[in-house]
């Protein structure tokens, strides 16, 4: 077990992080995670006593590694350092091999056997013992990742650190590389990684934590931790969160950097148009609420994965009160009405009789005849069709009242 209480550290005379604290329990796989520069190499370093804190603690096993020999050292904790390059000219099989080094005395190689039968079993787990006998600097970069991965393996050791393992990985060793550790963590290690994909941590590890701003911002289940305000908040760059189809895990999308504008748009409407119009109104950094939205629909995901007021209702079946109150107040406050693709049959017309601005989208299928004709009589005078969510930034921009921002795209 990793046990990390109160751990402060500087480098360079500046405080990278200040107390910061988490475990990593025997049998299980833990992220860290945070934007560059947070500091996840310092506190590998921290873990694996390459770099000594200001202050706190580090035990693994029970043991402070910071009163460790570095024999005591290399039994506890193995790492996989995010820089591959191996400074000498030693096969692949050696280099494997030197993760046995914390087993030999000053006498030479205590248990041959031992050595040979951990080298091997390395070897074969990453997928090198192909080119076991190649010279290491002339294997790929993804191979050498691969390598000390094997040399870590052969360490033995209760814990496994390792700084951005797939970083130079291609995708079916990205997934090759976190399954095996995975199954190495449920074989009883304590494994921790330093992970920027944030789709694969979720996918593979049982915790995340996430390090931003000198601290620990959030430290839980995928599900918990990646979420679009803690992701905000720590990346400084907006973020939709959404379940992925074929993993079912929590997925991330970077939105970038948004410049709010002093817009609130209000969007009604269904499907892919619907889901686009949320997309590039929020991407343009306008005020987006939506609804009544189907249940379930992929205009519906999109706001919820975006964080944005969003109020729902069966996809079948009329609006009952509350829905239609909700929808009234954030009508309300929007300054411009979008209706995309809105349906036919379900009585929009009441909802788009406000007294602001209406631009309709037309979806994928072109101009929906029926909802034209709603839109048209519901507010004629102020009423602007676009062909396509494309469009709709321009032409919100363009009927949006006096207080609006000069459009830049
Ligand atoms: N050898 C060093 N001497 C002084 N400062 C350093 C050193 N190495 C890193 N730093 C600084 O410590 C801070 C944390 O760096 P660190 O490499 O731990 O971050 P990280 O989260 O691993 O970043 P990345 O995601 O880019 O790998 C940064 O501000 C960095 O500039």
């Amino acid at each position: 077990m990793i046990d990390v209480d109160g751990l402060t550290v500087a480098r360079g005379g500046v405080t990278v992080f200040e107390d910061v604290s988490l475990t990593v329990e025997e049998g299980e796989f833990v992220a860290l995670v945070g934007p560059n520069g947070a500091g996840k190499t310092t506190l590998l370093q921290a873990i694996n006593g390459v770099l000594t804190p200001g202050s706190g603690i580090v035990r693994v096993d029970g043991r402070p590694i910071g009163d460790c020999s570095a024999r005591d050292r290399g039994r506890l904790v193995a790492t996989v350092p995010q820089d591959t390059h191996v400074g000498f000219d030693f096969s692949v099989e050696d280099i494997v091999a030197m993760g046995r080094t914390p087993y030999h005395t000053r006498f030479g190689r205590t248990d041959r056997e031992a050595d040979n039968r951990a080298v091997r079993r390395a070897l074969e787990r990453t997928d090198t013992a192909r080119f076991a006998d190649r010279p290491v600097d002339e294997v790929s970069g993804g191979e050498r990742q691969r390598v000390l991965l094997a040399r870590a393996l052969a360490q033995d050791t209760p814990a496994l650190l390792l700084d951005e393992p797939t970083a130079s990985l291609d995708v079916n060793h990205q997934v090759e590389t976190l399954s095996l550790v995975s199954d190495l963590a449920a074989s009883g290690k304590a494994a921790l990684a330093a992970i920027h994909d944030l789709d694969l941590a979720a996918r593979f590890c049982d915790r995340i934590v996430l390090l931003a701003d000198g601290r620990v911002l959030a430290n839980g289940s995928p599900a918990a931790v990646l979420d679009a305000t803690s992701l905000g908040a720590a990346f400084d760059a907006d973020a939709a969160v959404t379940t992925h189809p074929t993993t079912g895990t929590p997925s991330v999308t970077a939105l970038g950097e948004r410049r709010d504008r002093d817009l609130t748009v209000h969007v009604v409407g269904t499907g892919r148009t619907a889901a686009r119009v949320i997309a590039r109104l929020h991407d343009a950094g306008a005020t987006v609420t939506a609804g009544p939205l189907p249940e379930g629909d992929l205009a519906a995901e999109t706001a919820r994965a975006r964080g944005l007021e969003t109020v729902t209702a069966p996809a079948f079946g009329s609006l009952d009160r509350g829905v239609r109150d909700r929808v009234a107040r954030l009508r309300e406050e929007a300054a411009v009405l979008v209706a995309a693709d809105p349906p036919r049959a379900d009585g929009i017309a009441g909802l788009l009789d406000a007294h602001i601005p209406v631009v309709t989208v037309d979806g994928a299928g072109g101009p929906d005849a029926g909802a034209q004709r709603q839109t048209a009589s519901a507010r004629p005078e102020t009423t602007t069709r676009v062909a396509s969510p494309a469009h709709v930034l321009e032409a919100v921009v363009t009927v949006a009242p006096e207080r609006e921002l000069p459009a830049d795209d």
